[in-house]
């Protein structure tokens, strides 16, 4: 097993862009194939590394990484234009000046914002010229329970109003009654109303049951041409796990080794501490190798992760200094 002792790849987005997944038609014996070994997976999630095993001089790095590998996110009722115009500047630039100058990143950004539908233009005004893409929650989000032409005309009206992403929800019933082809009918209708914008599909995999579901789930979503899975809104009891996410980030590799196409990776939901996101980051690199830590393939969904970041960050160029400071009077 890897651990991230070294540093992570470069923080440009890779030369040859991915093919999109075009999706496939449904293939039901794979789907009831599926399985998840729970204590299995639950032991391998506990050995996976957090910040203490990432070596010192190496955790700035991850954590530049994880910042643009971050769909910065609000998706709050009281959301206003002024909050999201300042989500956007954060996204532009995510952590004081200085500081990136320091730590020789001058230029980095967030890898995308997320916002409701009604903030989309503004975000995509705020965002002029950045090369950062907007993201929009969408279908009902978060339970997704609204007429299915609704959400259908949802997604046209994100694109028309300039997301080049959309994050749908998908009907969690459809999973929960082993309703394959009706989760396979829902997700390529959501694929083809989202024309040239990304789609990812939320699973909400803490209303989903087991991990089998989640596993199946994933596959079925894949099969109808998801360019990314993503485990939660955010919204649900229980959000991004690192079990769920073992069987997920599997299911891609699986699809992948099937295919050939890359699907790409979002937890989201109570992501807010920096360990957490290089515990995300090795999870990555060890299940789906380097490939998938490029922004394209992989983003954090969150809200309140990139503070904890930019103080660890802070924290981390104080304690080089101090070091340097040391040695000097030594
Ligand atoms: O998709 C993103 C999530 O809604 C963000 O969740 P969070 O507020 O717990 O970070």
């Amino acid at each position: 097993m890897h651990s991230p002792t070294t540093t992570p790849t470069d923080h440009q987005l890779p030369q040859a862009i991915e093919p999109r997944n075009p999706g496939m038609e449904l293939d039901l014996d794979w789907v009831r194939r599926a399985q998840a070994n729970t204590s299995a997976i639950e032991r391998r999630a506990k050995s996976l590394p957090g910040r203490r095993s990432v070596k010192k001089d190496y955790q700035a790095a991850w954590l530049l990484k994880a910042i643009t590998c971050m769909d910065l996110t609000t998706l709050s009722g009281d959301d206003t234009e002024g909050r999201v115009r300042r989500l956007c500047a954060k996204a532009r630039q995510p952590v004081r000046a200085e500081l990136l100058e320091q730590l020789g990143m001058p230029d980095i950004t967030t890898g995308a914002i997320c916002v409701y539908h009604d903030m989309i233009s503004t975000a995509v005004d705020a965002l002029d010229g950045s090369g950062i893409p907007v993201a929009a929650v969408s279908t009902g989000f978060p339970a997704g329970l609204s007429p299915f032409h609704l959400r259908v005309e949802e997604i046209r009206e994100g694109v028309k109003a300039g997301a080049d992403e959309i994050d749908i929800v998908i009907t969690r019933r459809h999973v929960l009654q082993g309703n394959w082809q009706a989760l396979y009918d829902e997700m390529r209708a959501f694929r083809e109303a989202c024309g040239d914008a990304h789609v990812k599909a939320i699973l909400a995999t803490g209303e989903l049951g087991t991990l089998r579901n989640v596993a199946r789930a994933s596959l079925v979503c894949m099969m109808a041409g998801a360019d990314f899975i993503k485990t939660s809104t955010g919204k649900e009891s229980v959000n991004a796990t690192l079990p769920v996410s073992l069987v997920m980030v599997r299911a891609i590799r699986d699809y992948y080794d099937r295919t050939g196409y890359r699907v790409g990776y979002k937890p989201a939901g109570g992501i807010s501490k920096a360990k957490d996101a290089v515990t995300y980051l090795s999870l990555m690199k060890d299940e789906l190798g380097d490939r998938w830590l490029q922004p394209d393939l992989f983003r954090f969904g969150a809200s309140s992760l990139l503070g904890d970041i930019e103080r660890q960050l802070e924290h981390h160029v104080t304690g080089a200094y101090s070091a340097t400071y040391r040695h000097a009077l030594a």
